[in-house]
C-alpha cells in the first residue's frame, strides 16, 4: 500500500532547498527545492543522468552543493547545516546513513562482523581510546555487549542470525542488500538514504526489501530516503514521490499524484509535455 492515505511531510526532517550542482559547464542539479518527511517513505525517481545521485550526494556530504541549503532539524529542533559538514559529520553527528548503488559489505568478514564494524564509531567513544578498554572493562565491556546485541536483533529481522557466521560474499544478493541495510540501521540513524535498493532483486527479495523498509518507517521511526527505478517499490511503499528530469524537480507529491501527471509520464516516455498532456487528456 502507497500511503496516499495520509499526508505526507507533516513533519519534515530534512529540507532541501535552491540546491544546485554543477560539474564545470554541466549544471547536474538545477535549484531543487523539497521536504523530507521525518515519518515517511520518500522516494526520488527520474530518467537516467536526471540527477538522483548528484542529490544523494549532496545530501550525504560525498558533494559539496555549489549553491543550496541542506538543513535537517534534530531531535530537539537543532538544525544542522548538512552544506558545512563532512560526510563522516553527517553521519556520526547529523545521524544520516547510507547504501550505496553497488553493495560496499566486507566481503571477506562475516555477517556479524560487518555489523559490528558499523558501530565503531560508538564502540571507539565508548573505549575514550583508554587502555581498560583494550580488556574489555567497564564501559568499553557494556557498549560492547550492547553493540553485539543490536547487531543479532537486526541478524533476526532480516533473517540471517542463523548465518552470522558466515562470510558476508557467500550470501544470496538480495540477502546482502538487506545486510547493507541493517548495518547502516545499526548507526541508529534518523534518515537512511538508500541508493537504488530493489536494483537485481527478484519479485521475492523485491518483496522482503519492501517488508523491511515499511517496518524500518513504522517501528524504527527512521524516515527512508530513496532512489529507485523499480517504479512497482516506488509506488508500493512510498509516502511521497520527488522526480527529477534533467536536473530540475518536474513533479512532488503522492505516488498517485505524481503517476498521474503528464510531466512525469512524458519524461519517462521521452515526449514533450504538450503531448503527454494530449495522450493524457485522450482523443
Ligand atoms: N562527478 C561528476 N563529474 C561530472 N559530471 C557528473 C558527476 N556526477 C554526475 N555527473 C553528471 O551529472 C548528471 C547527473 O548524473 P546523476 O548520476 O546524478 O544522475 P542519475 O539521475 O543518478 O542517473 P542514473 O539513474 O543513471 O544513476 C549526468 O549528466 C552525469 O554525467
Amino acid at each position: 500500500m502507497s500511503g496516499d492515505a495520509r499526508p505526507w511531510d507533516e513533519n519534515p526532517l530534512l529540507h532541501v532547498e535552491r540546491l544546485t550542482m554543477r560539474f564545470g559547464g554541466l549544471t547536474a542539479v538545477d535549484d531543487v527545492s523539497f521536504s523530507v518527511g521525518g515519518a515517511d517513505i520518500t522516494a526520488l525517481i527520474g530518467p537516467n543522468g536526471a540527477g538522483k545521485t548528484t542529490v544523494f550526494n549532496c545530501i550525504t556530504g560525498f558533494y559539496k552543493p555549489t549553491e543550496g541549503m541542506l538543513t535537517l532539524s534534530a531531535n530537539d529542533g537543532t538544525p544542522f547545516y548538512l552544506e558545512r559538514l563532512s560526510d563522516y559529520e553527517i553521519n556520526a553527528d547529523a545521524r544520516v546513513a547510507r547504501t550505496f548503488q553497488n553493495i560496499r559489505l566486507f566481503p571477506g568478514m562475516t555477517v556479524l562482523e560487518n555489523l559490528m564494524v558499523a558501530q565503531h564509531n560508538e564502540l571507539s567513544r565508548a573505549s575514550g581510546y583508554s587502555f581498560g578498554a583494550i580488556l574489555g572493562l567497564g564501559q568499553f565491556g557494556r557498549a560492547q555487549q550492547e553493540a553485539i546485541d543490536l547487531a543479532k536483533s537486526w541478524l533476526d529481522r532480516i533473517g540471517l542470525l542463523s548465518r552470522a557466521d558466515e562470510a558476508a560474499a557467500g550470501l544470496p544478493y538480495g540477502d546482502q542488500r538487506r545486510l547493507e541495510i541493517a548495518r547502516a540501521m545499526c548507526t541508529r540513524p534518523r534518515l537512511l538514504c538508500l541508493d537504488e535498493p530493489a536494483a537485481g532483486l527478484n519479485a521475492r527479495e523485491s518483496e522482503a526489501l519492501n517488508t523491511l523498509l515499511q517496518s524500518i518507517r513504522e517501528e524504527d521511526g527512521t524516515a527512508i530516503f530513496l532512489i529507485e527505478h523499480d517504479m512497482s517499490v516506488v509506488m508500493r511503499i512510498s509516502d511521497h514521490v520527488i522526480v527529477l528530469d534533467y536536473g530540475k524537480k518536474i513533479a512532488d507529491g503522492t505516488p498517485n499524484e505524481v503517476r498521474n501527471d503528464p510531466h512525469v509520464i512524458g519524461a519517462y516516455l521521452g515526449v514533450s509535455d504538450e503531448d503527454a498532456a494530449a495522450m493524457e487528456a485522450g482523443p
